[in-house]
C-alpha cells in the first residue's frame, strides 16, 4: 500500500519518515497553507534525501506555468491538484510534465463529487479523496464518511485521506479498501512539524492492520 505523509517542512523529519516505510513525501505549494514552503525550500530537501521515495507537489487553483515551474526547479515526481481543477486543465498539465505523476484531489461534498471522479479517467494517474471543508482547501483533519466510500467504484487507483490518525486507521481500512493513504495533521504536533512518534505509531498500527488481514483470509 502506497503511504504518503504530506505537509513536510523539515529535511530530518522528511527523512525519518521516508526511512520509516512512507513511500511518498508531500510538499504544501499552496501559499496560503500554515504548511507552504517555497520552491527553493522543496528543492533543498528533495536533494539531501538519503532514501528514494515519491516527492509530490501539492497545488490548488493556480498555472499550469506556476506547477511547470516549481516542478522544473525541484525534483518533485509528482503534483498533487487540490483545488477545482477541470479534467482539460489536468490534461494539459499532464502534456508539459511527461513522467510526473499527476493526482487529482476530489473534495468531497456530495455523493455526486464520487460518480463525477470519472471525468478524470483519461487526464490523471491517481485519485485522492479528501473531506469537504467550506473554508480550508485541506489539511482540516475533517474525515469522510467511510461506509459511504464502501460504494465508491472508482475509474483509477486512489488514495484515502482526510483526517487519517494513528487511532482511527485500522477501523477506516477495515471498511474501505483504497490503493494508499495520505496523512497530514494526523500526524503533527502543529502545522508543518511532523510527530515522528505518531508517525512510528501509524506504521505499526498498519502492520497490525495486514497481519489482521492476512488472519482473517488463511481462516475462511
Ligand atoms: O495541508 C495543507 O495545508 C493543505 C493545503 C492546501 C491543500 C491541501 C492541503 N493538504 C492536504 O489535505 C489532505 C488531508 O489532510 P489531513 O490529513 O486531513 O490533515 C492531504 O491530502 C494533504 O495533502
Amino acid at each position: 500500500m502506497r503511504v504518503k505523509i504530506c505537509g513536510i517542512t523539515k529535511l530530518e523529519q522528511g527523512d525519518a519518515i521516508a526511512q520509516m516505510g512512507a513511500t511518498a513525501l508531500g510538499f504544501i505549494c499552496v501559499p496560503s497553507s500554515p504548511r507552504y514552503l517555497s520552491a527553493a525550500g522543496i528543492s533543498a530537501i528533495i536533494q539531501r534525501l538519503s532514501h528514494q521515495v515519491d516527492c509530490i507537489g501539492v497545488f490548488a487553483n493556480t498555472t499550469v506555468a506556476e506547477i511547470c515551474q516549481t516542478v522544473s526547479a525541484t525534483k518533485l515526481t509528482g503534483v498533487q491538484l487540490h483545488g477545482n481543477e477541470s479534467p482539460e486543465f489536468c490534461q494539459e498539465l499532464r502534456q508539459c510534465l511527461p513522467g510526473i505523476e499527476i493526482i487529482k484531489a476530489l473534495r468531497v461534498k456530495t455523493n455526486e463529487c464520487l460518480t463525477n471522479s470519472e471525468i478524470y479517467a483519461d487526464s490523471v494517474d491517481l485519485l485522492l479523496l479528501d473531506a469537504y471543508d467550506p473554508t480550508q482547501l485541506g489539511g482540516t483533519g475533517k474525515t469522510l464518511d467511510w461506509l459511504r466510500l464502501q460504494e465508491y467504484k472508482p475509474c483509477l487507483p486512489w488514495l484515502l485521506a482526510g483526517g487519517l490518525t494513528p487511532d482511527n486507521i485500522m477501523n477506516a481500512l477495515s471498511l474501505v479498501k483504497p490503493n494508499g493513504i495520505d496523512l497530514s495533521s494526523g500526524v503533527e504536533r502543529s502545522p508543518g512539524d511532523k510527530d515522528l512518534d505518531k508517525v512510528a505509531q501509524l506504521f505499526t498500527k498498519l502492520q497490525q492492520t495486514e497481519q489482521l488481514l492476512l488472519n482473517t483470509s488463511s481462516s475462511l
